[in-house]
């Protein structure tokens, strides 16, 4: 029997899954697949082989949400687990509090720790902890792995951690996050493939998703990032707002009779890109549509992008190179160029040619900071943290 291992990414907007085999530790992958544009009308699942050939290409019909997504992918691996014994499964777990700082192994008493965190990732958590249900329901004595998003930030310096609160605050674990950790770990992890001086030195990695942060990374380790106590600061998102006055969020509750449900929904669910366009959270749907609206929410997202890559490049103390990843990171060229056009001011110059090719390596030979394109690979690290906590 060939061992296998099967990941589990529960996406805001997306579910990626992996079924990898093991041979002497290593995790191989076999079958890799996803779910993506749940909640936007768009939903399809895609599965392909370890070569990348599609076996499985089906449209979702609109009411699918995230439970029927994974229903659908877990009967399908299931059907074609013949010949392989499951040795467990990993999770990604977006909020991991104070607690967590590194991966676990599911216990009924994690499990209700993490239960704490729903409110702090009303996105997230609940479709996190869905998953490892769903898993232990039809292999209730396989252990199960939760790796957090929050874990690689925990080592920030502890001033770029605090808010400016009264101390008992941080004592609770009123702090920064950060979130997409294993995202920045797996880009980490290749960077001196791509550049040893880059990967050594200070380099500003932009997670643009359906969720999007941005994080500065010094000699391969998190130092700050745009993400904070929940994943809705920094950057303007699919539908969450990004960075906001927290004036705003008292405004609406002294003075439009919000309540704590409604001003959730509001910035979880109704601004960012769908909000400020009020046509779609979709970063294709925008680039595709001719409305002014769409471009001005482009615009926005451009804008906030650029002004938080000044402010990493300034908690870094300078910049020796800057990463693209995730959905919009990895395939939007229109977006690359406009933020990085806006950052030529950084010793950025755009290639144009290799940019609308998603090229790994964007700029012109002679940029004096250079951008990489990197898809990333949360699977790979959920896979690689796995297998070292099951020993
Ligand atoms: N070819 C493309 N051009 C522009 N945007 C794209 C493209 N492919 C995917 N995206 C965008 O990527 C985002 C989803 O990113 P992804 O990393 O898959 O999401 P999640 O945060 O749910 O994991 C969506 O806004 C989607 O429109
Ligand atoms: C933390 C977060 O926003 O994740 P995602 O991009 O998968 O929604
Ligand atoms: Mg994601």
């Amino acid at each position: 029997m060939t061992q296998a291992l099967l990941v589990i990414n529960a996406g805001s907007s997306s579910i990626k899954f992996a079924l990898y085999t093991v041979a002497d530790g290593v995790p191989t992958p076999r079958y890799r697949g996803q779910a993506d544009g749940l909640g936007a009308s768009i939903g399809s699942l895609q599965i392909r082989d370890n070569r990348g050939e599609r076996l499985l290409h089906e449209e979702l019909p609109e009411s699918d949400g995230h439970d029927e997504a994974l229903d659908r992918a877990l009967n399908w691996l299931e059907e074609r687990l013949e010949g392989h014994e499951l040795v467990g499964a990993g999770h990604r777990v977006v909020h991991g509090g104070p607690e967590f700082s590194r991966p676990v192994r599911i216990t009924h008493s994690c499990l209700h720790e993490l239960e704490r965190f729903r409110e702090l990732a009303p996105l997230h958590q609940p479709h996190n902890l869905r998953a490892i249900h769903a898993v232990a329901r039809v292999r209730p004595h396989m252990p199960q792995v939760a790796c957090f998003d929050t874990a690689v930030h925990r080592q920030q310096p502890r001033v770029a951690q605090r808010f400016a609160l009264p101390r008992q605050y941080e004592n609770k674990g009123v702090l920064r996050y950060g979130f997409h950790g294993l995202s920045y770990e797996y880009i980490a992890s290749v960077l001196p493939e791509h550049d040893r001086r880059a990967a050594e030195g200070r380099t500003i990695v932009a997670h643009l998703g359906n969720g999007a942060s941005m994080c500065a990374l010094h000699d391969g380790q998190s130092v700050a990032s745009t993400m904070g106590f929940t994943a809705l600061d920094g950057l303007p998102m699919g539908q969450r707002c990004g960075n906001i006055d927290p004036g705003v969020i008292l405004y609406l509750l002294q003075n439009e009779g919000m309540d704590a449900a409604g001003i959730e929904d509001l910035l979880y669910r109704r601004s960012g890109l769908l909000g400020l366009s009020g046509i779609s959270a979709d970063m294709r749907q925008l680039l595709e549509s001719d409305r002014q609206e769409a471009a001005e929410a482009v615009e926005y997202y451009v804008y906030r992008a650029v002004r938080e890559a000044g402010s990493l490049t300034a908690a870094l103390g300078g910049l020796d190179a800057f990463v693209f990843t995730a959905g919009i990171g990895e395939n939007a060229a229109p977006v690359r160029a406009a933020i990085c056009e806006r950052l030529a001011w950084l010793g950025i110059t755009l290639d144009p040619e290799a940019n609308a090719r998603n090229a790994g390596c964007i700029t012109t030979a002679d940029s004096q900071v250079p951008v990489y394109v990197i898809p990333t690979n949360e699977e790979l690290m959920i896979a690689q943290h796995t297998l070292r906590v099951l020993g």
